[in-house]
């Protein structure tokens, strides 16, 4: 399976600049996810390298195909890319094997050619047995299979997917999300995937880029973007985080504006205002009577909510005059608490006017 290679991509619609000169390299056989708020340009960028838009900039290529270059542009029946829509697109007058047919009919493949590579598809995604039905005669998790088939059908050189599973009710979603990742991974195509969803591209992707108006903000493992977000914005958009404003007071030393305690954080702060970031997880609640471990920044905060979610408990948290979240396994926590954060989970970040509305709600001022 090829790389794909995005290079010095623009694309305006009018005057908006919607994609702003990006450039990434997809590895052989990676699952790739673009991932960002609705409107940051995923969709666009899917769309530029299916050849369903034409970019105002930059080049597109895939192995040693160029699709798009000055002066090139290759249409997208002629660049054999497997594509899902979120909405499936199958055709609702055709029986799955008639559905499965059309991309093989359009390339010419005989008959009997034709049958055998529909019932190995159907066979891959676990759907032999079902090509006579109707697309109205199955399940939104099957359908979702038989517009994947039919994207494979013709051995694409990469899969593009636009939010395969979002019609997916929760619990069909995460199973669809496990089975897609074994199909790929057994398969070893090269996918470009897009969705909003952050849990999905953490459990789904290789690498993911995350976007935000029309840039890519940073472009890592899911690890390295979980852990350590390029910027605030990025910190917020993936995982849930505590967002704390103070000033710099020394090396290693940051003031905290909600209660006027210094806490340690790992590296040099930029001087005057910043934001530091910490995540849910990484806030223990000690329990009474234990200290906590050398080094940790302790703070002290009030109960003010639980909430229960199954695997855990979820705390809202005053902390001077913030709300904060902390998350732990113990229940009927009420009062004073004490939270010990190692000064390695407290990222730092130069202070920034608006984050967005994923942030706003963890940086909420008490009442
Ligand atoms: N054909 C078009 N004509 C004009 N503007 C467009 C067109 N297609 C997309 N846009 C605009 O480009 C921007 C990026 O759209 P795009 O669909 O790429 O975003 P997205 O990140 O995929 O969002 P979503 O998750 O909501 O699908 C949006 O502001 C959108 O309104």
């Amino acid at each position: 399976m090829p790389e794909v290679k995005v290079t010095h991509l623009s694309k305006q619609f009018g005057d908006n600049a919607v994609l702003r000169d990006i450039s990434f390299t997809i590895a052989d056989g990676e699952f790739f996810t673009l991932l960002g708020p609705s409107g940051c340009g995923k969709s666009t960028t899917l769309a530029c390298i299916a050849g369903l838009e034409r970019p105002t900039r930059g080049s597109i290529a895939v192995g040693s195909s160029t699709f798009v270059d000055t002066g090139t542009f290759v249409p997208p029946e002629g660049r054999n890319l497997g594509m899902v829509f979120q909405s499936y697109a199958l055709w609702p007058h055709m029986t799955v094997a008639r559905n499965l047919a059309m991309p093989l009919k359009i390339r010419k493949v005989d008959r009997r050619e034709q049958d055998r590579l529909i019932a190995d598809a159907l066979d891959k995604v676990g759907l032999a047995g079902l090509s006579d039905r109707f697309p109205h005669q199955l399940s939104g998790g099957q359908q979702q299979r038989v517009a994947l088939a039919r994207a494979l059908v013709y051995s694409p050189s990469v899969l593009l997917l636009d939010e395969p599973l979002s019609n997916l009710d929760a619990k069909l979603r995460d199973q669809a999300r496990a089975w897609l990742k074994r199909l790929q991974t057994e398969l070893g195509i090269t996918t470009v995937y897009v969705t909003h969803d952050q849990e999905e591209a953490l459990a789904l992707s290789d690498r993911i880029a995350v976007m935000s108006r029309g840039d890519m903000v940073q472009i890592g493992t899911p690890q390295d973007i979980y852990e350590r977000p390029a910027t605030a914005e990025v910190a917020a958009f993936v995982g849930r985080c505590n967002f704390l404003t103070g000033a710099t007071t020394g090396p290693r030393e940051v003031r905290l504006d909600c209660t006027g305690q210094t806490i340690t954080v790992p590296d040099t702060a930029p001087g005057g205002p910043v934001t530091v970031a910490i995540r849910p997880e990484r806030l223990e609640i000690l329990p009474p009577g234990r200290a906590a471990p050398a080094g940790a920044n302790v703070l002290t905060a009030e109960v003010l909510t639980s909430s229960y979610v199954g695997s855990r408990h979820e705390y809202d948290l005053r902390l001077g005059d913030h709300v904060i979240q902390a998350e732990t396994s113990r229940p009927g926590l009420t009062g004073e608490v004490v939270l010990a954060v190692e000064p390695a989970a407290c990222l730092l970040y130069p202070a920034t006017g608006a984050l967005p509305e994923d942030a706003a709600a963890l940086v909420t001022t008490a009442q």
